[in-house]
């Protein structure tokens, strides 16, 4: 499948195959085709981003099943049976009904490929010790190599064994190697097999389906580079370990295929647990290690596939983004904070989590494996979950309380309320109880969110910060489920901080206009409020900053009960700032320059004053000469003086009008908590 394929050729292919499959008139090789092109079209489909994984992974597994419904069965008529066949036996067509299954193998010409002359050469030195070839290659069309496949365990046991009935190995002559590489080439070319019979003791390694009739689907790099089988890209593996999986070893005595069917069959089809099995598929890793005694590892198409779908995923989880590597944000982006206090818990998507009691987990990186997840958390789609831990959580950048100009009661209060009670739970009981809801009202660029940086910064509490228009717009139809896992997650980490900020977009008036989905995420909020302002044991703490808060529903504003006004800074807040900002620069201010300057800021806001000084530590470089910016040094940039603040002022205007701020004393009159 060419990448350039546009989506309605990717239809019309898949319809295509669908109805010669479903046709009846297939043989078992056309379908095994088929099949395999579907898996091929559902991986593309998905490193394409173009369905989901979790429709990607279904598809798969379907189809995957399908295949290897075909290629397992030893039926003659509805299967391949390479199951039990091992490549000479395909050699001679007698089971296979297409051209394409067959090999170019004969007798012939199996002694003139270099890597059995070798083998032979090796034998004859070393008869009774195991052959161990170096690692095999798959080399397809023109010489790509595709993987690095495990070392060819030619013998599979440590009998005594005649080279020449063990021959086995390759499948075409391998000019294209690396020297003394024994390989699997895809023989596009194969010739007509005139294999007449072999040698029963030739059970070496059976590459009999996948190697000989996929050469289109080795070919393409569709996930990357292929080589990196261990790569944590999910991308880059399936469809290659799909039929590395071909690469099978059967150990020795099992010359009838039928008997080696049953031995491997009464074997636990749990791969992942089974020793040798995940020996083996740790093989496919490139371990370079021989297989060691014991059963060879043998594995159905099915059964490889997914043992390969299963490792696949994992450092997908682990990489803590299961949307294609794009890392997404909600609200204002963030890092990870150097507080951070846990990793993502990464759900389990396939059944047994064996119920954990995870809770909060300290310093871990996000490449920690997989824990239980919180029972808790287990009616939750473990996307929500994943998202939740992976991009709400933060801390942010440590921010002090001094860092805040002015406001000192609602300072004063939100210590008394966040981070006492989280130092100290055992004084804060009963009366004593921290409320559950704060909000923070305020003109815009009074530092309403640079307090839930501080609280984030300084309770010791785990944070959680939103914007709530992510919440409404960017998961449109996920909201309600969002605010579920939001609570649910925070319940997990307590004691948590939930900041939402502009939450009056979450929880704004109800009306007749109102889109029912935003309705109904408001609702769950307040549900959710609730239930963390009712149980005691809860140690949940939402804040809520906005600039509009005569538009929060009164409901929501019961449910939070201190309401903080954040006011337009003071003059001695003001010259806070100043002072603060100027002590990071050249500046040649004089304390009453200072307070003029102070002065002349009336009715700005902290937004408005960093503005401010902004504009004027430009004056010193505005007054230069354009040629002198080229080559002037910074220490020869002169000081910010009060003549830059007069020109700053002539630009920069107070952003809040009065008659704003009298809406905010009103409602602050009305409704505030404050002094
Ligand atoms: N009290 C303050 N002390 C120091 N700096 C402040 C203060 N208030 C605002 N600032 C400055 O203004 C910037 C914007 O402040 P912030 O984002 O906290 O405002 P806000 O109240 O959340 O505004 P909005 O309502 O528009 O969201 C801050 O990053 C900071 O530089
Ligand atoms: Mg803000």
């Amino acid at each position: 499948m060419q990448a350039s394929s546009s989506r309605s050729a990717h239809l019309g292919e898949w319809q295509k195959h669908h109805f010669a499959v479903t046709s009846g008139t297939c043989s078992s090789g056309q379908k095994a085709d088929a099949y395999r092109a579907q898996i091929l079209r559902i991986q593309y489909a998905w490193a394409n981003s173009e369905i989901s994984q979790v429709c990607a992974a279904r598809l798969f597994k379907k189809y995957a099943e399908k295949y290897s419904a075909v290629i397992d069965s030893d039926n003659a008529e509805t299967g391949l049976s390479n199951y039990a066949e091992d490549v000479l036996t395909l050699a001679r067509s007698q089971q296979t009904d297409s051209d394409k299954w067959r090999s170019g193998l004969s007798i012939s010409n199996v002694f003139q490929m270099r890597s059995v002359q070798e083998m032979m050469e090796a034998g004859r030195r070393s008869r009774d010790v195991l052959l161990a070839p170096a690692g095999a290659s798959v080399v397809i069309h023109k010489g790509a190599v595709v993987a690095d496949l495990p070392e060819c365990s030619v013998w599979g046991a440590s009998e005594e064994r005649d080279p020449l009935t063990n021959s086995a190995c390759g499948t075409d002559g391998n000019q294209d190697l690396p020297e003394g590489r024994p390989s699997m080439r895809c023989p596009q070319n194969a010739q007509p097999p005139l294999v007449p019979d072999t040698t029963k003791r030739c059970p070496a390694v059976s590459a009999p389906f996948g190697e000989s009739a996929t050469a289109e689907f080795h070919a393409k790099p569709l996930f990357g580079n292929v080589r990196k089988e261990n790569s944590n890209s999910p991308k880059a593996n399936i469809g290659l370990n799909v039929f590395s999986s071909n690469l099978s070893y059967f150990p020795s005595g099992c010359e009838n295929p039928r008997e080696r069917k049953a031995l491997y069959s009464c074997s636990s089809v749990d791969v992942l647990s089974t020793p040798a099995l995940s020996k083996a598929s740790g093989k496919t890793e490139g371990s370079g290690q021989r297989e060691e005694g014991g059963l060879p590892a043998f594995k159905t198409a099915r059964e490889q596939l997914w043992i390969d779908q299963q490792k696949s995923q994992q450092p997908q989880r682990a990489s803590g983004s299961s949307y294609g590597g794009v890392k997404k944000s909600l609200g204002a982006g963030r890092s990870r904070g150097i507080f951070g206090k846990f990793v993502p818990p990464v759900p389990k998507q396939d059944g047994d989590e064996g119920g954990g009691t995870q809770c909060k987990s300290s310093g871990a990186g996000p490449a920690e494996p997989a824990r239980p997840v919180d029972e808790r958390l287990k009616s939750l789609e473990p996307k929500m979950i994943e998202l939740i831990m992976n991009e709400i959580m933060d801390q942010g950048p440590p921010v002090h309380w001094e860092d805040i100009a002015g406001v000192e009661f609602a300072k004063a209060t939100i210590k008394e309320i966040v981070v006492w009670p989280m130092m100290r739970p055992d004084i804060f009981t009963g009366l004593r109880g921290p409320p559950k809801g704060i909000l923070l009202f305020g003109p815009p660029g009074t530092g309403k969110t640079l307090i839930g940086k501080c609280i984030a910064s300084q309770s010791g509490a785990t944070f959680f910060s939103i914007s709530a228009s992510s919440l409404t717009s960017k998961w449109v139809g996920e909201g309600e489920k969002m605010v579920r896992a939001l609570f649910a997650v925070a319940r997990c980490q307590q004691p948590a901080v939930i900041f939402i900020d502009e939450i009056d977009s979450l929880l704004s008036q109800r009306g007749d206009g109102e889109h029912e989905s935003s309705r109904r995420i408001k609702t769950e909020f307040l549900v959710q409020l609730d239930g963390a302002a009712t149980s005691s044991e809860d140690r949940i703490l939402v804040v809520g900053a906005t600039n509009r808060p005569q538009e929060i529903d009164e409901a929501a504003r019961r449910r939070l009960v201190k309401r903080l006004y954040i006011p337009l800074p003071e003059a001695s807040a003001r010259k806070q700032i100043v002072v603060s900002l100027m002590s990071k620069e050249r500046c040649c201010l004089s304390e009453e320059e200072i307070d003029l300057v102070v002065g002349h800021s009336d009715g700005f806001s902290g937004a408005d004053m960093t503005q401010l000084c902004r504009e004027a530590s430009l004056g010193p470089i505005r007054s230069l000469q354009a040629a002198d910016i080229a080559t002037i040094t910074p220490d020869q940039v002169r000081p910010i003086a009060f003549s830059d603040f007069e020109n700053a002022f002539r630009t920069v205007r107070p952003s809040v009008s009065p008659e704003d701020l009298e809406l905010y004393e009103n409602w602050n009159r009305t409704f505030g908590c404050g002094e």
